[in-house]
């Protein structure tokens, strides 16, 4: 396996649940920072996940988790990953702070490091006197902080999870998007973050994976994806669209409607051009509101990838940063 600074390099790694193949000799390589885990359901994300912990046994497979050899060494593994499961994971009739503090035990905390580390964190999660209440009264929101405050407890340098903005609030949702973007930016963790809600990936992650049908198909910088195979501009106007459009096209663009913003996409021109813009639109008496450049939607990429779409030549750039980007390596 090479030498890099990858915090997950894996290699032909395959499961199978009796004749149900979830992973299909995975060969993946992750670099810090926050990535997007994405997929439709049933592609093996939550299998990889718990095959990196080592919660599971694959049939085949090897590489590294951050410094420690996998599988061998999943023990270890998880001493330096913090998990956050989909599904509850609390002891009935303990407080928000037991549960932090048991899991500070399990991870090797002294009793005392421990509790301190867990008030830090429900502190960190914005817990206040519930702390002390049975999580058995939780709403679904504070168990989902219940249990990112388990998953940072002690310390770990990777954090994984699954799913964590279910369940939330608006308020809620962003304050945790905010709280996992500031464990890696002010923190110095990378956090793998599955997820069924794109506009959580595209606030928060610098990569992201995609798995279909136990294979991964993408492994892309968000940059990357995001750019358009044509430079592109996004146009948003004061005035008859109509118009606009016919007189761009004239000028030999091309041009679509956004529906994202009611504005139109034009194609084929760089920022630096967009004087030009600025003429047609005097031509025919339209205002410009905004202009900016054009990303590639997060839904449309992910709906072309699971829908077996090949992903347009651009959108997988050569400074892909895995080995499996862009290909189905079933
Ligand atoms: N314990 C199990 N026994 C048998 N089959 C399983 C088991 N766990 C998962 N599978 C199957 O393996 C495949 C991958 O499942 P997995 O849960 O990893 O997908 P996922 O991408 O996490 O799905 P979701 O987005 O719905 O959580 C699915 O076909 C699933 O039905």
């Amino acid at each position: 396996m090479g030498s890099s600074d990858a915090i997950i390099e894996i290699e032909s790694v395959s499961k199978r649940y009796g004749a149900i193949d979830a992973l299909r000799d995975v060969s993946l390589q992750i670099p810090p920072g926050v990535t997007g885990l994405l997929g439709p359901n049933g592609s093996g994300k939550s299998t990889l996940i718990k095959a990196l912990l080592g919660l599971l046994h694959v049939q085949s497979g090897q590489g590294r988790v951050l410094d420690y050899d996998w599988p061998r060494d999943a023990r270890m593994i998880r001493d330096h990953v913090g998990y956050l499961p989909e599904d509850d994971c609390y002891v009935a009739g303990m407080a928000g702070i037991e549960s932090v503090a048991l899991m500070a035990r399990l991870s090797g905390l002294s009793g005392r490091e421990g509790l301190r580390r867990s008030h830090e964190m429900m502190d960190y999660c914005g817990f206040g006197e519930e702390r002390y209440r049975d999580v058995e009264s939780y709403s679904t929101g504070m168990r989902q902080k219940l249990k990112f405050s388990q998953a940072l407890v002690h310390d770990p340098s990777l954090l994984i999870l699954d799913e964590p903005t279910t369940g939330l609030d608006p308020d809620q949702r962003i304050a945790m998007l905010r709280r996992i973007r500031n464990l890696a930016t002010e923190h110095g963790k990378s956090v793998i973050l599955s997820t069924h809600i794109l506009p959580d990936v595209r606030s928060v992650c610098d990569h992201v994976v995609i798995l279909v049908d136990g294979t991964v198909r993408v492994v892309d910088t968000l940059d990357n994806l995001s750019r358009p195979i044509e430079p592109t501009i996004l146009v948003s106007i004061v005035g008859d669209a109509t118009l606009f459009a016919e007189q761009l096209t004239r000028a030999g663009y091309t041009v679509n409607p956004d529906p994202e913003t009611n504005g139109l996409r034009v194609e084929g021109i760089q920022a630096h051009q967009a004087d030009q813009l600025w003429r047609l639109a005097a031509e025919t008496n339209t205002s410009i509101r905004r202009l900016e450049p054009a990303l590639n939607s997060l839904d449309q990429i992910f709906m072309d990838v699971a829908s077996g779409k090949s992903m347009a030549k651009s959108d997988i750039t050569p400074n892909a940063i895995s080995r499996g980007a862009g290909h189905a390596n079933s």
